[in-house]
């Protein structure tokens, strides 16, 4: 197939009616919002919830600028289409696809640093949001900004363009705050905890590292003029494959390298505390609330609590998918007592909220026969994600006098994954502090000492866990029996 994608394609594309193509002329838009780390969930939720909101809304003030992070691979997939890309929604039985068109502009930060910080100071633009993984905010165990990163020790020093996500973030805003000083506001869209409160600590964090001249202005006016909401984003996004841009090419007639699938299901829920003006998101569904943090605790508690489970039993039972694992009766069982027993009762549940529907739609959802999911994707980074995931409950149930059984099965999957991995090259140890994770596991003899190799890393477990012994032998317990190969 030639031809590809692009906005002269479109009005053939309305007329067959194989897709959907965006309800207004994507042209026509002016970027209102800049978005760093233009990975595919961005482009499956963020992107989609603005389209609709601005269709719905008839305001054409929000394309997007997509920046990517690491390589211009998106960038080359996409300028060539106009920005213009497929989402394939692939549910049991189903397949939709729709044209996104709000992507007005995509920009390489390691090549086009100054196109982008332009953007960031641009007026017209007020709003930057993150889609830049946990790793990608480079945060030490105390939560705040790694100064001990060498990347980002080079970013305050500013020698060169930064490298860092926050350290693009603070120079755009540096360069706004010169410019017109026009206010702004962050949006964390990553799983993390709080995600506004953590951007607005590594954004001071990094402010106080520069010389006291430079740092005490911008800090004084990202404090008045910049906000930062909290989010919670939900959509199940895997990493696009080849069979997904097939699918894309046969449903549009000419390429698309820039196709995404995800499920049918998506939420956005979004801390209403806004410095300047946003896309009518509440037109496109999205929640807008004072306090996200009941809905946080709800989606990483029990849905990605329950997906890192599944992952890390998945891939130690040799299950490629998580609907595979999900279809192992013991693994969906163990999945459903973490949610049931462990999680469920350390949540405030927001109104209106049904928390077992909930939890049968958890794992319904897991079970999409149509979208394959890699239990590797979701076990990546788990240094990362075990103390959003499963650390803030089992510190919740100890607390409560109780023992969290099934979180502490989290752990130890985690545990003898990573000693599984480190072992055997077929499966990947995919996390930035995979090498010392590595040495931990390769020198344990047996669980009670992997167990306690793996506690002493501080930067996942803290100082209490690995001293509350109700939990540590709850994981050894739970360490033994996997490490030969049951659960
Ligand atoms: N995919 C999903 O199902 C899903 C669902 C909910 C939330 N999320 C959130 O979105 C994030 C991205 O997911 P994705 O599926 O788009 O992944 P992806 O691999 O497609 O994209 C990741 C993006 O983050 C950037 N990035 C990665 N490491 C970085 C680093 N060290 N510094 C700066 N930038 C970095 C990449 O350049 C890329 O733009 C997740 O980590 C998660 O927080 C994803
Ligand atoms: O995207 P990550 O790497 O933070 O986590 C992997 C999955 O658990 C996650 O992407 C889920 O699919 C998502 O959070 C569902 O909304």
């Amino acid at each position: 197939m030639s031809g590809r994608l692009a906005l002269a394609e479109l009005p053939r594309l309305r007329r067959s009616g194989r897709v959907a193509v965006p309800g207004h002329d994507p042209a026509a838009l002016g970027v209102g919002i800049v978005h760093l780390g233009l990975g595919g969930f961005h482009r499956a939720h963020q992107a989609v919830f603005t389209e609709d909101a601005a269709t719905a809304g008839g305001d054409t003030r929000w394309g997007v600028c997509g920046v990517t992070q690491r390589s211009d691979d998106v960038v080359r997939r996409l300028r060539p289409q106009d920005g213009l890309y497929t989402v394939l929604a692939r549910g049991p039985g189903e397949l939709s696809a729709r044209v996104v068109g709000t992507l007005r502009e995509v920009l390489y930060a390691g090549a086009e640093p100054d196109a982008v910080f332009a953007r960031m100071a641009d007026e017209r633009v007020r709003i930057i949001t993150l889609t830049v993984t946990e790793k990608g905010h480079r945060r030490g165990a105390d939560g705040g900004l790694d100064l001990a990163d060498p990347v980002v020790r080079a970013d305050v020093a500013g020698a060169g363009p930064p490298v860092s996500a926050v350290g693009r973030l603070v120079r755009g805003l540096q360069a706004r705050c010169r410019a017109s000083g026009a206010p702004v506001t962050v949006m964390s869209c990553d799983n993390l905890v709080a995600g506004g409160e953590v951007l607005r600590r590594l954004v001071a964090d990094f402010c106080a590292a520069l010389p006291p001249a430079e740092g005490g202005p911008l800090a004084g006016w990202i404090e008045t003029s910049v906000r930062f909401p909290s989010s919670v984003v939900d959509r199940i996004v895997p990493a696009a494959t080849g069979a997904d841009r097939a699918d894309a090419a046969r449903l549009l007639g000419v390429r698309d390298e820039g196709a995404v699938a995800a499920e049918p299901h998506r939420q956005w829920v979004v801390q209403d505390d806004f410095a300047a003006d946003r896309p009518p998101w509440e037109l496109a569904g999205v929640v807008l609330t004072p306090d996200v943090a009941p809905y946080e605790a709800v989606k990483l508690r029990l849905l990605n609590a329950s997906h890192s489970l599944l992952a890390y039993l998945g891939a130690l039972r040799g299950h490629e998918t998580i609907a595979a694992a999900v279809g192992d009766p013991e693994l969906a069982g163990a999945a459903e007592r973490l949610m049931l027993e462990d999680a469920a009762p350390t949540l405030a549940v927001p109104d209106g909220l049904d928390l077992a529907a909930y939890r049968r739609g958890v794992l319904e959802r897991f079970a999409n026969p149509a979208l394959p999911d890699r239990t590797v994707r979701v076990a990546m980074d788990g240094s990362q994600k075990l103390p959003l995931r499963l650390l803030g409950t089992a510190r919740d149930r100890l607390a409560a006098g109780a023992v969290p059984r099934w979180a502490a099965l989290g752990v130890a999957a985690w545990m003898a994954y990573v000693a599984r991995a480190a072992a055997d090259p077929a499966l990947p140890l995919d996390d930035p502090i995979a090498d010392r994770l590595c040495e931990a596991a390769s020198g344990a003899a047996d669980a009670p000492a992997l167990a306690r190799r793996l506690f002493a890393v501080e930067s996942v477990f803290g100082r209490d866990l690995p001293e509350d012994e109700r939990f540590t032998s709850a994981v050894v317990e739970r360490l033994t029996p996997l490490l030969r190969g049951a659960i």
